[in-house]
């Protein structure tokens, strides 16, 4: 993990990598602009490629804590409340997620119901709980670029096995509610 000075610098970094990704897809840039960017990418690949490492040594995604833990796979998710029963937070949708007429992408749902409804799992489990079967229903759209209210509790517990119910909600209207099961890794399983 890095130290907390860099820890900053990498969380603004991937905050400013969101943004980044949000303007690219709402952009039409030039073909000089493309051209430019092309470069810049290209040269920062080979950059990157000097301090490759292995998972257990990546920063990416591993800042807990941080509104989506450091990462731009799934949409911004920042936990207001965590506890056994359950958690809430918010959540946001940005122009990178945008499936079509202003709604989010439909994959990009699930994307963030398994990392909330996960943590709820994680918090009550003995041990690392791999996501069984993850079920969305999609009640309403949901739109990009405002933050939205989402919540995650945990509905049974059975063995290794956990059930954990999860709403994503515009104010009064519900978008997208879900189900997990997530089941307890055995001894020695990766
Ligand atoms: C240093 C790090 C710091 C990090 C800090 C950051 C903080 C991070 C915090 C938070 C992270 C966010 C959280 C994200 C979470 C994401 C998690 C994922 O997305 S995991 C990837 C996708 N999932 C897979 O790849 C699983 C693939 N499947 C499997 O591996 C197995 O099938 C597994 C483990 C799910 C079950 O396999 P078995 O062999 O252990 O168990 P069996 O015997 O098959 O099932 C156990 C029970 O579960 C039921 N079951 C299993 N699958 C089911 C299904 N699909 N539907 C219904 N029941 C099912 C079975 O019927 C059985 O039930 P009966 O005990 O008989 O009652």
């Amino acid at each position: 993990m890095p130290d907390e000075a860099s820890a900053g610098d990498y969380a603004a970094m991937i905050e400013d990598l969101r943004g980044f990704l949000d303007r690219l897809s709402s952009a039409r840039p030039s073909p000089e602009a493309v051209r430019c960017l092309r470069e810049a990418l290209t040269g920062w690949s080979a950059e990157l490629d000097r301090s490759q490492v292995p998972e257990h040594d990546r920063v990416f995604g591993r800042l807990a804590g941080l509104p989506g833990r450091g990462q731009t796979m799934s949409p911004r998710l920042e936990i207001v409340e965590t506890g056994p029963d359950g958690s809430r937070g918010t959540v946001r949708f940005g122009r990178y997620h945008l499936g079509r007429n202003g709604a989010a992408h439909g994959g990009s749902i699930p994307l963030v119901f398994d990392e909330i409804l996960g943590q709820v799992a994680r918090v009550n489990g003995r041990s690392l709980a791999r996501t069984a079967y993850l079920r969305v229903d999609y009640r309403s759209i949901t739109p990009i670029d405002r933050d939205l209210e989402i919540s995650a509790r945990l509905v049974s517990v059975t063995g290794r096995k956990y059930v954990v119910a999860g709403e994503l909600r515009d104010g009064p209207v519900l978008c997208a509610e879900a189900e997990a099961l997530f089941v307890e890794l055995r001894p020695g399983r990766p």
